[in-house]
């Protein structure tokens, strides 16, 4: 493989920050290092002049069909949320009429470009890889920070080596499942090409992860598939940077289109097209189920069934046994509760603590509560910053609200506290609740909230198995327990009831490559974005049997 990438001048001569090539990975396949930003290092001093720069100049993010890029209009702002009387981008919404001209443009250029051979795609990726490393990353995390209330850690995981890992691994996953072959025999040539599928795909991201926006278009496209990208509306400026960033890789016109639009009239317009052949979607639980039931009411339209693959919502637990390491259990939940304030599918949002050990884990917590510091994400100190916007502000301030009132045996034990005036800003919060089936307990709030119900020792297991059906969610959960006995049984438990599962660690953190991620039940299509199975998703495999001996016989010897 490193050969073939050789013949095709893939070379080592681009600079990142990190020092990882795409050229080095194929060799190592190594996550690309997360950088340390510390005061007056190279990358803090870059990362804090494009912060400045994108605090001073509003950007204007055109609409992208074809070779086309649309400036008109831009009436619409994504605001700073830490900040929310500050625009970053201004942008407009692409039309019923301007997604149908894109589906038309995609069609006509998927055609050479699903006969591209894949190492050809495969080296945009890794070149676009090479640009999120070194050219691109301080926009990337600076437009994710600014955008999407990211402190620099994490803007870095996320906005530039989540999303070189995604260009990384798929390229060489998807290289990987081009090395089998059937098997031929003396009569019979037989093969598989990973076709790309037949129509468009639409890729629906959410606002939460930049890397996500950049894997749900480009994975398909890396399979021979045209995507329509729909980024969301306060994630448009670091989505976009993405969008470029692929262009100056090599990405034709026409296999991707960016495509800012209100939710519904993307959703009706590409599930009345009759090329849809895929939906890529990250996001939450109901807008999920409206486009599948979009897809359904007009399943007779389409040309070939359409493939859903949906990645949504969750209400993570940690589950302490009496055994727990109570450091870990603390510095875990605080991290995963509370850092990019909550708003990660995968965050910490439910804790099931026994008795004998709560009142230490409390202190702990209590601890790191007091140290922990809520602002502006251009101060570097912050370990968490505002909510995404006044939707959400409103809506996990509702939950807090509900708490303050008592109802199912609730207290605010930490925080509890929301202003937005400047910025969406809430303070990390705890709340303890007595009724285990407490709404707390069970619905996605999808902010820097965590509800715990403290058990007596003596109904460990009762309340394990209860953990396991508490809410329709199956994404992530952990089990915190030093009795190996106890933390293996929990395991199997519960296995049902998450697609990611940690022992002793904390729920949140998954890494291209390491810990392949999804859910089931309502949290998901369960397809493992990260995984080296992701590219069959995005592939209409084609069998081809070329036989060699001319087929003259009709009758069975068991006829004679
Ligand atoms: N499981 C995962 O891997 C994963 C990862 C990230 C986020 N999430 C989930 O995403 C949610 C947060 O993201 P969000 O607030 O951006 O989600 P959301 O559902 O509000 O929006 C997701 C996208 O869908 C679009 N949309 C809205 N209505 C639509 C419609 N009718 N048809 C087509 N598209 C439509 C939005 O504009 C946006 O681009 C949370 O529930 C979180 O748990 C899950
Ligand atoms: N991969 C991420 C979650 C993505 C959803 O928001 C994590 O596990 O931290």
């Amino acid at each position: 493989m490193l050969s073939t990438f050789h013949r095709l001048g893939f070379r080592r001569s681009v600079s990142t920050y990190s020092g990882l090539t795409s050229a080095d990975f194929l060799k190592q396949k190594t996550n690309e290092p997360i950088l340390e930003y510390r005061k007056g290092s190279r990358e803090r001093q870059d990362l804090e002049a494009a912060l400045d720069y994108y605090s001073k100049n509003i950007t204007d993010v055109p609409l992208r069909i074809g070779n086309q890029k649309i400036t008109n209009n831009l009436e619409r702002k994504q605001v700073i949320p830490s900040d929310h009387r500050s625009t970053l981008a201004r942008y407009t919404y692409a039309t019923g009429e301007q997604i149908q001209e894109a589906i038309n443009v995609a069609l006509e250029a998927r055609s050479a470009w699903e006969k591209k051979p894949l190492v050809e795609r495969a080296e945009i990726l890794l070149r676009a890889a090479d640009l999120a490393g070194g050219k691109y990353r301080m926009k990337l995390n600076a437009s994710t920070m600014l955008g999407q209330g990211k402190n620099i850690v994490q803007a870095e995981i996320d906005a530039a080596c989540e999303l070189i890992d995604f260009f990384r691994f798929n390229a060489v996953f998807a290289l990987e499942l081009e090395t089998y072959s059937p098997i031929s025999t003396k009569i019979s040539t037989n093969s598989l090409q990973y076709r790309g599928m037949e129509g468009f795909v639409a890729a629906i991201a959410p606002f939460n992860f930049t890397a996500i926006g950049g894997n749900l278009p480009t994975a398909p496209a890396l399979m021979g598939n045209v995507s329509l990208w729909k980024p969301s509306d306060t994630a448009v400026l670091s989505n976009y940077i993405i969008y470029e960033l692929l262009e100056e890789a090599g990405m034709p016109d026409g296999i991707l289109s960016f495509l800012p639009s209100d939710g519904p009239v993307f959703g009706n317009t590409i599930t009345q097209s009759a090329h849809l052949s895929a939906v890529n979607f990250t996001g939450s639980v109901p807008t999920f189920k409206t486009i599948w039931k979009n897809v359904a009411d007009n399943l007779d339209k389409y040309v070939t069934f359409p493939k859903l693959i949906g990645e949504c919502g969750g209400k993570n637990f940690h589950f302490v046994h009496p055994s727990a390491h109570i450091e870990s259990v603390a510095a875990g939940t605080a991290r995963s509760a509370w850092e990019y304030s909550g708003q990660k599918c995968s965050a910490c949002s439910r804790v099931y603590a026994p008795k004998s050990i709560w009142p230490k884990i409390l202190e702990k917590i209590s601890e790191i509560h007091k140290q922990i510091k809520l602002g502006d994400v251009r101060d570097g100190s912050i370990f968490l910053s505002a909510v995404i916007d006044d939707k959400a502000f409103e809506r996990i301030r509702g939950y807090i609200d509900y708490a303050r009132t008592g109802a199912d045996g609730a207290k605010i034990v930490l925080g509890g506290e929301y202003d937005d005036s400047t910025g969406y800003f809430i303070q990390p919060t705890l709340i303890t609740v007595t009724d285990p089936k407490s709404k707390l307990l069970r619905e996605e709030m999808f902010g820097p909230v965590v509800t715990v119900f403290v058990y007596d020792d003596k109904d460990v297991d009762q309340v394990l198995n209860s953990v396991k059906d508490a809410t329709p969610f199956g994404l992530t959960g952990a089990v915190f327990s030093e009795d190996k006995e106890f933390l293996y049984r929990a395991r199997d438990t519960l296995r049902d009831a998450v697609g990611n599962m940690y022992l002793n660690d904390k729920s949140t953190g998954s890494i291209v490559g390491q810990q392949p991620f999804g859910g089931s039940r309502m949290s998901g299509t369960n397809d493992k974005a990260g995984g080296p199975h992701y590219g069959l998703r995005w592939a209409s495999p084609l069998t081809i049997k070329e036989t060699s001996i001319p087929l003259t016989e009709w009758r069975y010897p068991s006829m004679d």
